[in-house]
């Protein structure tokens, strides 16, 4: 294969020279009886998750800080200790969260910046049993390698079969009928209402829940238009819906629904500038989030008639302070955030919930995951060697540095069939950050904090493609590291252009270092890695061998390449265990070894 574009020459090394079989078996009689040549490893090869969670043996612990349904809690049960303890002041939740490694919420819960410091590194995963995450600081999350997911599907009927209820309900003045009726009164002539067939309602957000709003609404025979920036004309054109600018919208309804967002753009998005532009006597429903409505504007659009009627279901404290003047107000129909609560949906959400959570902590990247790149199941299959590759060579990488200016300016180098646009390398750029950033800090890397942690240290990763004439049935040949302005441990994994190089591939399935520097080498990363640079002479192998054999430990592989017959080689030695300094001294002290180095991964 050939490179068809490439800022770097990525002319492949002849090929190393891995002992072949023969070699092996000749050499293997000399060899102590503890040095275990190249051994099929596939049995022991290990896909580390994304986002690597739990101790081997630990058994998670949720925290369940809001009424959830049953089927999901038993879902959560089978897997982790399962604590519910609902009502939790913020000074409680927040005790409790060190010894959680995920919560589950729904919008009642503040998920403050304070629980993730709280957590002490130990929360890994906020479940939010629910849509709307604005009760949970993202920031502060991604911040904290805490993953946040929700279950965005299985409420959305409930909350448009709310809106329609509130619609209605308002419309006729159910709420204020029945009360009055209650209080002994026969009101016939008080509670008339206002049909709703041929108004035109104005749906504010044409996403899940503004879709199934509009829908019924034309069952109603309603005339529907809507208003959302950023929704495919073609979907709502789909449904006999116009979508119109926000100005016509709210000019021209007789009803308003609010289904957007809470953003710091959607925030209080309906006040007094824009009550003022509304038909006189429109009537307004809200199951979104009470933010959406500046209150007090709202209060004083009623009062002058502008708004004859408002139905809400969500506000911006709840629960709203008892003396609102909003809540109380005779034209106002209120609900306590009743939109997601059925029975039926809080099954479905409490399932999606748990099986987002409890896939999560196994280390599976979420299909919901809020703050994180979602990758598709079929992409991360494909891609999973590579990540591991990606993690080994940011390791390896990283340990090979000596001094210079520090580790600040990263080259990930991606050799691929594929076009640009058919491999996404977030994965793979978070895995080579999780593999520089933690042998040197206790931090926890992963793929949502990886951006900002490497960000946060100052470390400027930046990404090129090589793309490789043929076919492109692997998602990639090679990725190489290059860490550029720094002195290395081992001189020879400096290459001609001055940065510490490492390159690998994968090979049947098997990640394995293929250059150093500018050295072919053709080794399984995996366990320790001796990297020994020598004159090319007999008995090199036998001799190291020796050493490692007399201190017991277990050398899994080796290959050595060499670039002039006779002269140098790089001898590469996989080991199980790190040998003692005293055997790594005896190794440096052969006379024929130029420079080692060893390595853990
Ligand atoms: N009351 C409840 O119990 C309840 C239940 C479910 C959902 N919700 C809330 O309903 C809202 C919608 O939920 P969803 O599941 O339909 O979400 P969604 O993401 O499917 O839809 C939201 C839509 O709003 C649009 N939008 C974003 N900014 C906008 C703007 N400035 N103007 C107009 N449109 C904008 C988006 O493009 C998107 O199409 C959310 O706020 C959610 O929290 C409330
Ligand atoms: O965003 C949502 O999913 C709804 O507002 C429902 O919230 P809840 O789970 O607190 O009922």
């Amino acid at each position: 294969m050939a490179a068809s574009s490439s800022s770097f020459s990525s002319t492949i090394l002849s090929s190393p020279s891995p002992l072949n079989k023969s070699h092996l078996s000749s050499l293997s009689s000399k060899l102590p009886h503890n040095i275990c040549l190249p051994v099929p490893r596939q049995h022991r090869r290990r896909v580390p998750p994304v986002f690597v969670v739990l101790s081997m043996n630990s058994k998670p612990t949720i925290l369940v800080s809001e009424k959830l349904g049953d089927a999901g809690l038993d879902l959560l049960k089978t897997f982790a200790n399962v604590d519910c303890s609902y009502n939790l002041s913020p000074e409680e939740l927040c005790t409790k969260i060190s010894l959680c490694d995920a919560l589950i919420v729904r919008s009642g819960t503040k998920v403050s910046r304070e629980v993730f410091e709280s957590s002490g590194g130990r929360l890994k995963v906020v479940g939010r049993a629910g849509v709307g995450i604005d009760n949970v600081d993202l920031a502060a999350a991604t911040e904290h390698g805490c993953l946040v997911v929700n279950a965005p599907t299985a409420n959305t009927v409930a909350a448009a079969e709310h809106g329609i209820a509130l619609l209605t309900a308002m419309a006729r003045n159910v709420a204020q009928a029945d009360a009055s009726i209650k209080a002994g009164k026969w009101q016939r002539n008080k509670y008339v209402g206002v049909s709703l067939v041929g108004k035109t309602l104005a749906v504010m957000g044409f996403g899940k829940v503004g879709t199934e709003v509009a829908r019924r609404a034309k069952g109603l025979g309603m005339h529907i238009i809507a208003h959302d920036p950023y929704a495919p004309a073609d979907r709502a054109h789909a449904i006999g819906v116009d979508l119109v600018s926000f100005d016509e919208a709210i000019a021209t309804a007789d009803f308003i629904t609010l289904h957007m967002p809470l953003t710091p753009a959607t925030s209080k998005i309906l006040n007094d500038e824009n009550f003022a532009k509304m038909k006189k006597g429109v009537r307004i429903v809200n199951v979104a989030r009470g933010g959406v409505i500046d209150e007090d504007a709202l209060v004083r659009a009623l009062d002058a008639g502008i708004v004859a009627q408002a139905a809400l279901d969500v506000f911006t404290v709840e629960p709203p302070p008892k003396d609102s003047k909003l809540v109380n107000h005779e034209n106002v129909t209120v609900t306590p955030h009743l939109g997601a609560s059925t029975t039926e949906a809080q099954e479905g959400v409490a399932i999606e919930i748990a099986e987002a959570v409890v896939g999560a902590l196994r280390g599976e990247l979420a299909a919901t995951a809020v703050n994180a790149p979602m990758v598709p199941s079929e992409v991360l299959t494909e891609l999973k060697p590579y990540i591991i590759l990606a993690e080994k060579l940011g390791r390896l990488a990283v340990q090979l540095v000596a001094g210079g200016s520090g580790v600040k300016t990263v080259k990930v180098t991606y050799t691929s069939a594929r076009a640009p646009d058919d491999l996404d390398t977030r994965l793979l750029r978070a895995m080579v950050t999780k593999g520089l950033i933690e042998p040197i800090s206790s931090v926890f890397v992963n793929l949502v904090n990886a951006d900002f942690t490497a960000k946060q240290r100052g470390i400027r990763i930046s990404e090129e493609r090589v793309i490789l004439d043929g076919s492109p049935q692997k998602p990639l040949e090679a990725i190489r590291v290059q860490i550029a302005n720094v002195e290395s441990r081992f001189a020879s994994a400096i290459s001609e252009l001055g940065e510490i190089k490492v390159e690998g591939r994968v090979k049947d399935g098997i990640p394995r270092l293929t250059k150093v520097g500018d050295f072919g080498v053709d080794v399984s990363l995996e366990g320790n890695i001796i990297l020994c640079r020598q004159v090319d002479q007999p008995g090199m192998i036998g001799t190291v061998g020796s050493i490692l054999g007399d201190e017991n430990v277990n050398v899994s592989f080796m290959s050595v390449s060499r670039t002039v017959r006779r002269k140098q080689a790089i001898m590469t030695l996989g080991v199980d265990e790190k040998p003692s300094k005293e055997a790594l001294k005896k190794i440096g002290d052969i006379p024929a070894v130029e420079e080692f180095v060893f390595l853990a991964l």
